[in-house]
C-alpha cells in the first residue's frame, strides 16, 4: 500500500477575485520527488504555502494532509514534519553560516552540544566546513542554497518544500542541488519541488503535475508526459537511394526528405511502436544506414499544456534552462 505524504483534495485558493488555485487534486507517495511545474505566476509558491501552513487555503477546498496530519485541525504536527525553502532565503546574512545553523538548532530546542554537532555535520555535508566561519552575505548564490537547505535540515523533516530552489543559479551550482536533492531522497525524505524548469523536473521528479490557470493541466512521470503529446517519430536515413525507395513505399505514412534520404516515421517514441516498426523493417529487408528516435521532451509538452513557449520570454536571464534542451536523440 502507497503511504502518501501529501494528499490534497480540491485545493483552492483565491484572493480577492483572483482565482488561484481552482480545485487542485494532490497525492504524493513518500520517498518520491513531487514537482510542480508551471509558469510565472501559475500558483506554485501559494500551493507550497498552504502545503507548508503558511497561508490558509479557501474553505471550499477539501482534505489536506501532510505527514500524515490533517492541516485543519492538527497545523502543529504537520508543520513538525515538514521544512521549507522558499525563494526568499531565511539565511541571515549579518551572522556566519554556523551561526545561522546555531539558531536553527536553538529553535529546534537542541541542546547546545547537540546543535553545534547538527550544524557541523550539516556544514560538512553541504561543503560549507570552510565557509562557516564567514559571514553568509559573503556566501555566493549557490552556497547561501545550500546554507538554506542545511538549516531547514536541521530539524529532521521527512517531507521538504523545496520553493524554485534553483532559480538564478548557475548551471554548475544548478547540478550541485540537484545531487543533493538525490541525496536528501535516497535518505527517504520526500521532496515537493517547484520550479519553471523543465530540465529540472525532468532530472529529478518521480511524478510532475503541470500547473496551469489554476488547474493541474496534466500529471504523470516525464516520460508518459512526453508520450502524450505528438512530435515523436523515427527517423531512418539512407545513403542508398534504391533502398531509400523501397523503404517510403514500405512505410508510406512516413514523411520523405527525398534531398537526405531520411524518413520520419511517427510514433510515440514506446519500445512497442519501435518494435512493430523494426519488425516491419525486417521484413521487408529494409536495412537504414540510421535509426534515430526521437522522442518529444518537456519543452514540448509544457508548450502544448500551457500555451506558455518556454523558449521565449525569460523570467530569468541568469539562467538558461528554459532555453530549449536538447530533444532526447538516440542514434542507435
Ligand atoms: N498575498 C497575495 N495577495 C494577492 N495576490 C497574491 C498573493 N500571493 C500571490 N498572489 C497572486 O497569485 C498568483 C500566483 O502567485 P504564486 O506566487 O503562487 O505563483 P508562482 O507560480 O509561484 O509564480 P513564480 O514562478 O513567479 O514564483 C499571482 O498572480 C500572484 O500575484
Amino acid at each position: 500500500m502507497t503511504s502518501w505524504a501529501i494528499t490534497a483534495n480540491g485545493l483552492r485558493k483565491s484572493y480577492g477575485d483572483k482565482t488561484v488555485l481552482d480545485g487542485i487534486d494532490l497525492a504524493v507517495p513518500e520517498g518520491t520527488v513531487f514537482s510542480l511545474l508551471g509558469p510565472n505566476g501559475a500558483g506554485k509558491t501559494t500551493a507550497v504555502k498552504i502545503l507548508s501552513t503558511l497561508v490558509s487555503p479557501d474553505p471550499a477546498s477539501g482534505e489536506i494532509r501532510v505527514g500524515g496530519h490533517d492541516l485543519a485541525t492538527d497545523p502543529r504536527a504537520a508543520r513538525a514534519a515538514i521544512g521549507v525553502t522558499g525563494q526568499f532565503s531565511a539565511v541571515d546574512g549579518l551572522i556566519t553560516g554556523e551561526e545561522n545553523m546555531l539558531l536553527m538548532a536553538d529553535l529546534h530546542h537542541l541542546s547546545r552540544g547537540e546543535g553545534r554537532r547538527v550544524a557541523a555535520e550539516l556544514l560538512e555535508r553541504f561543503d560549507l566546513t570552510e565557509a562557516a566561519k564567514k559571514p553568509a552575505s559573503t556566501y555566493s548564490g549557490g552556497m547561501k542554497r545550500r546554507l538554506d537547505i542545511a538549516m531547514t535540515l536541521v530539524g529532521d523533516p521527512r517531507i521538504i518544500f523545496l520553493d524554485e530552489p534553483t532559480t538564478g543559479l548557475d548551471p554548475r551550482s544548478r547540478h550541485n542541488m540537484w545531487q543533493i536533492i538525490r541525496g536528501l531522497v535516497s535518505g527517504g525524505v520526500t521532496v515537493f519541488l517547484t520550479t519553471q524548469y523543465l530540465e529540472e523536473a525532468d532530472q529529478l521528479a518521480d511524478q510532475i503535475a503541470v500547473l496551469n490557470d489554476g488547474r493541474i493541466a496534466a500529471q504523470g512521470t516525464a516520460e508518459e508526459l512526453k508520450r502524450r503529446i505528438p512530435g515523436g517519430h523515427v527517423r531512418l536515413r539512407f545513403s542508398d537511394p534504391a533502398a531509400y525507395q523501397f523503404a517510403a513505399v514500405t512505410l508510406p505514412e512516413a514523411a520523405r526528405d527525398d534531398a537526405s534520404l531520411t524518413l520520419r516515421v511517427p510514433g510515440d517514441g514506446s519500445q512497442r511502436a519501435l518494435r512493430s516498426l523494426l519488425g516491419r523493417l525486417d521484413a521487408a529487408g529494409i536495412e537504414a544506414d540510421e535509426l534515430t528516435v526521437h522522442t518529444p521532451d518537456l519543452d514540448d509538452v509544457f508548450f502544448a499544456l500551457t500555451g506558455a513557449d518556454p523558449r521565449h520570454g525569460q523570467s530569468d536571464p541568469t539562467s538558461q534552462s528554459t532555453l530549449p534542451s536538447q530533444s532526447k536523440e538516440n542514434v542507435r
